[in-house]
């Protein structure tokens, strides 16, 4: 570090590298010496303050500038600090190659050489990072860049952790030392991704050097498998496979097409870090001497630092990975197929972009929400070093000590034999057990792989709260728009009958064969609210009692415009859907925008429940439906075939569309009324009807999907045992909560035979003639038909947030994913739109197409009938029929499992996994065509710009 005083007009700032949950990162120039190249980190502090990340910048800076102190090629440099009146700016070294999830995401896996290099490469730099007293806490490839040769570089020291040094013996080593696992107040705290977490972290409150060795395991297996071991549909059952060490191999399959063979020391490897019990898992100078290792000199520094593109002369290579050597910004930004998150416009350095959910607040709700449904205690008295025993684990129901143990998960942690040819060496610890787990925790232990042990005796868990009521009944259902989340496809005629729209511009740019030749609707006028309109007329029938309710997450005025489509036709591609549904609201948006955001629409009162019902009233004129209700429900957010996206929506200038789409059956186009407009409302009224208008409807959503999400975690883990549902030996009657399916197939519920005919009739009838396409306001019809404007330039709005490298995604729990929203029809039947803003925007539309593809049924594209057996089997079965074999169980459960290259989320992860994972190459083709279409819309708002 240098100590003369800089600041940020020593540097001249170019173009956007990325940004985080609390930075925007910049390519800067420094105009004293125009060779040197800089990162410049700029964190509004306004910002900072806001989001309570003050601590996580000082963090970073402080662990920076320690590690600042000596050069290490595998660490990120910071050079400068300072601030401005708006900003703080860290001038750090430039990383061209950007990050390593990108060039893992573009090559699928990293073959045995490469993974090996960077392997050597993470070892070598995290003895550096804890030779200083740090423990990183969120490793990750997305924390983890590559220089110009392709050389790792370690970043993102804001979960760090400094273990004090007069206590440390600066050991690596996991074991052994009292101060590996570090109980301090400061590494206390839950940080991290949840992919990623270890187990220590999750059941005792502690982290050590040893947690980031948990991560180097996960990231060591990530890079031969092309995703990480432990993924569950959401966080928490992410938690419950990495405490049970539930992680499959496969071969090691790249994007060329190849497949070979995991080497077995790399599956030793891994299996000797990825242990439960800290006291076993193997430290950093162990892991340099296993024999996977052989033949690497450590000391051979210059060797270990070769960048992966260059030549053992350091010359660049030219790669045969489709990585070119040419250009150091190898890594294209990696985007979701559908976002909701600010466009990348006109990006003040002093302005932060729509921030995506806190990494830490939220991986903390997520573990706290996990141990405590567990029973784990969170409180400080549970801290404290590892016991040398492992905790029991104790079944509920008739206080019977279960034999499961950490450590037993830990022994429990080979993967199938045929691909685990060495076998884990895990001791065993004594079973008799401290308190560590009070005795309420469940484990699951039908996830336990390869259990060696014989399996215990089912005890069917008492609940550890009275089991969960299913979602309350939706509301009825407003007449013209029948909401049904259990029936996806089921397809609604429109309820306005339309002339026809002329075809949007941009439909010459359909390639599609099976695109529509047009898309055909009409703008019915929507009756008149002018401003002129008297302003008790706006108001006059809300009744303000009955509006207020403790189950309100918000409630705001806005327009809404329903535009009911029908889809007919053959069947049609994704790839192809996607585009004229892109274009559809695209050019949707463009045309009418002045209509959608006219003045002359009625206002709506719209509600958004705790339970996802999305309700609206019209707060122009008494307006009520068949029961009498003027509220008029539109849509659960728990549907699955709900899809929400961004379309330049802006809370705070009020601008832009939030639109939703129910698959293939009507797309809601949410804009908010101006201040003028809003201020024609009675005072009293406006203040009395608007509920928390301090949260934005985006995270509304997302806090909504979230409670949910938990509800339905909370009673899925109440209620399940995979052991009852295996075991010849089940007591008790089943789990009655809505939607768990297991308990239905564990109580020999004969699984419904796949609907082919029901499927390919509804669920993959395709919209290639979107030939509805009424546009009528959703409350009223009206007759003028607005202006058509030639579509002038097209922004996908799902594209539109195609930032550089937007470092959200579903592994940060930062945001996270929370979930993945599940197709899984097996083990998740519901999906909300999920909880990360930035990443997960459900789109289950996919699933359907992809399922039908791979001809597997799921709980999404299954018939309803064949969900209402799923459902009634979950929720009415009284009596327990006879409990399928374990055989028979898998087979079930294969049966009734997402596809693996299902694309069910939008998250850079559902994306990586989807190109890992893909059979064909159509498959691979829509995975990056999100990211490709994401750049090129990034590009032309730079050129714009
Ligand atoms: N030194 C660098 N060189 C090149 N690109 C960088 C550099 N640092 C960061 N970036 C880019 O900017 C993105 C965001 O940076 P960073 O992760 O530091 O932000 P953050 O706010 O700390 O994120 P997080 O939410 O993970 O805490 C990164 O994903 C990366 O793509």
């Amino acid at each position: 570090m240098t100590s003369r005083k800089r600041s940020p007009h020593d540097f001249i700032f170019k173009e956007e590298l990325g940004h985080g949950s609390y930075s925007t990162v910049f390519k800067a120039v420094d105009k004293r010496s125009p060779n040197k190249i800089y990162a410049i980190k700029v964190c509004s502090k306004k910002h900072i303050i806001k989001e309570a990340k003050v601590k996580y910048v000082t963090i970073e800076k402080n662990t920076m500038n320690l590690l600042a102190q000596k050069h290490h090629p595998g660490i990120i440099k910071l050079y400068y600090t300072f601030h401005d009146e708006e900003n703080l700016y860290f001038v750090l070294d430039f990383a061209p190659g950007g990050e390593l999830l990108s060039l893992l995401h573009r090559m699928g896996t990293f073959n045995e050489l490469w993974t090996r290099h960077f392997t050597v490469q993470l070892v070598d730099a995290l003895e550096f990072i804890h030779s200083h007293g740090i423990i990183h806490r969120d490793l990750k490839p997305e924390n983890v860049l590559l220089d110009k040769d392709g050389r790792l570089m370690i970043t993102d020291f804001g979960a760090a952790s400094t273990i004090d040094s007069s206590l440390s013996d600066n050991s690596t080593r996991c074991n052994s030392d009292s101060n590996s696992v570090n109980d301090n107040q400061s590494c206390a705290s839950f940080v991290g991704t949840a992919e990623y977490v270890s187990p220590e972290l999750l059941l005792y409150n502690q982290c050590g050097y040893c947690s980031d060795i948990w991560a180097l395991g996960c990231m060591i297996y990530q890079f031969l498998q092309g995703q990480p071991p432990f993924r569950g549909d959401n966080e928490l059952k992410t938690f419950e496979k990495i405490v049970a060490l539930d992680y499959p191999w496969g071969p090691n399959k790249r994007l060329n097409n190849t497949t070979s063979p995991i080497n077995p020391l790399a599956i030793n490897l891994v299996r000797k870090i990825l242990v439960v019990e800290v006291n076993e898992r193997i430290s950093l100078s162990v892991i340099k001497k296993h024999p996977y290792f052989a033949k690497i000199d450590w000391n051979d520094k210059v060797k270990i630092w070769r960048g992966i593109w260059q030549n053992p002369q350091g010359q660049l290579i030219q790669q045969s990975t489709g990585v070119p050597s040419s250009s150091p910004q190898h890594v294209l930004p990696i985007r979701q197929l559908h976002v909701i998150d600010t466009p990348a416009r006109n990006i003040q350095i002093t302005k932060q972009k729509r921030k995506k959910p806190t990494k830490i607040s939220s991986t903390t709700s997520s573990i706290v929400v996990w141990r405590k449904r567990l029973g784990i205690s969170t409180g400080k008295d549970d801290l404290g070093t590892v016991p040398s025993t492992a905790p029991t684990i104790i079944v509920p129901n008739d206080s019977k000590i279960s034999t499961a143990t950490v450590t037993h998960l830990s022994s429990n942690s080979a993967p199938p034999a045929s691909s685990q040819p060495i076998q884990a060496q895990t001791k065993r610890t004594q079973p008799t057990a401290p308190n560590r787990i009070p005795p309420k925790v469940l484990i699951n232990s039908a996830n336990i792989k390869n259990k060696p042990t014989p399996r215990q005796k089912a005890i069917v868990p008492t609940p550890l709260t009275p089991p969960t009521q299913p979602t309350p009944p939706t509301q009825p259902t407003q007449p013209t728009q029948p909401t049904q989340p259990t029936q996806p496809t089921q397809l609604a005629p429109p309820s306005v009958p339309s002339a026809p729209l002329a075809p949007p511009s941009t439909q010459s740019s359909l390639s599609a064969p099976s695109a529509p030749s047009s898309i055909q609707s009409s703008l019915p006028a929507p009756s008149v609210l002018s401003t002129q309109t008297k302003q008790q007329d706006m108001v006059p029938t809300l009744d303000v009692k009955n509006t207020i309710d403790p189950s309100t997450l918000k409630q705001d005025y806005v327009f809404i415009y329903g535009i009911p489509y029908e889809a007919e036709g053959p069947a049609m591609s994704l790839n192809s859907y996607n585009k004229i549904d892109n274009d559809l609201i695209t050019s949707l948006v463009t045309q009418y925008k002045e209509e959608l955001k006219s003045s002359k629409m009625f206002l709506q009162l719209l509600t958004l429940k705790k339970n996802g019902i999305l309700s609206y009233r019209n707060a122009g004129q008494e307006d009520r439906d068949n029961q009498g209700n003027m509220d008029h429900q539109m849509a659960n957010i728990e549907d699955s075939d709900l899809s929400m996206y961004d379309f330049e929506f802006n809370e705070l200038s009020r601008k832009g569309f939030l639109i939703l789409e129910k698959y293939k059956n009507k797309l809601w186009f949410i804009s908010l009324p101006s201040y003028s407009i809003l201020s024609k409302i009675p005072f009293n009224a406006e203040k009395s009807l608007t509920i928390n208008d301090n949260e934005n409807w985006v995270d509304c959503f997302f806090r909504a999907r979230q409670l949910l999400e938990e509800k339905q975690i909370l009673d899925k883990i109440s209620n399940v045992s995979f052991d009852s549902k295996v075991s010849n030996e089940t007591t008790s009657p089943p789990p009655t909560s809505k939607k768990d399916h297991t308990p239905s197939i564990s109580n020999g519920v004969t699984p419904p035979a796949y609907d082919t005919k029901y499927g390919s009739q509804n669920n993959v009838r395709q919209n290639n003639n979107v030939k509805q396409e009424a546009f009528s306001h959703i409350a009223t019809t009206g007759k003028d038909k607005p202006s058509v404007n030639s579509a002038s330039a097209i922004t996908h709005p799902r594209v539109l947030s195609g930032n550089s490298t937007n470092k959200s995604t579903r592994k940060t729990i930062a945001g996270s994913p929370k979930s993945a929203p599940s197709a899984n029809a097996y083990s998740n039947t519901t999906t909300p739109i999920s909880g990360n803003r930035s990443t997960n925007v459900t789109n289950n539309r996919h699933a359907p197409l992809l399922s039908k593809r791979q001809n597997l049924p799921t709980y999404s594209n299954s018939s309803p009938t064949v969900r209402s057996q799923i459902k009634s089997a979950g929720q009415r079965q009284p009596t327990p029929s006879p409990p399928l074999s374990p055989m028979e169980y898998s087979a079930v459960k294969e049966k009734y499992s997402a596809p693996s290259n299902m694309v069910i989320s939008s998250s850079r992860y559902e994306v990586l996994h989807t190109l890992n994972n893909s059979q064909t190459n159509f498959d691979r083709e829509i995975a990056s065509r999100g990211a490709s279409a994401a750049f090129k819309s990034l590009q032309k708002n730079k050129k714009k710009n």
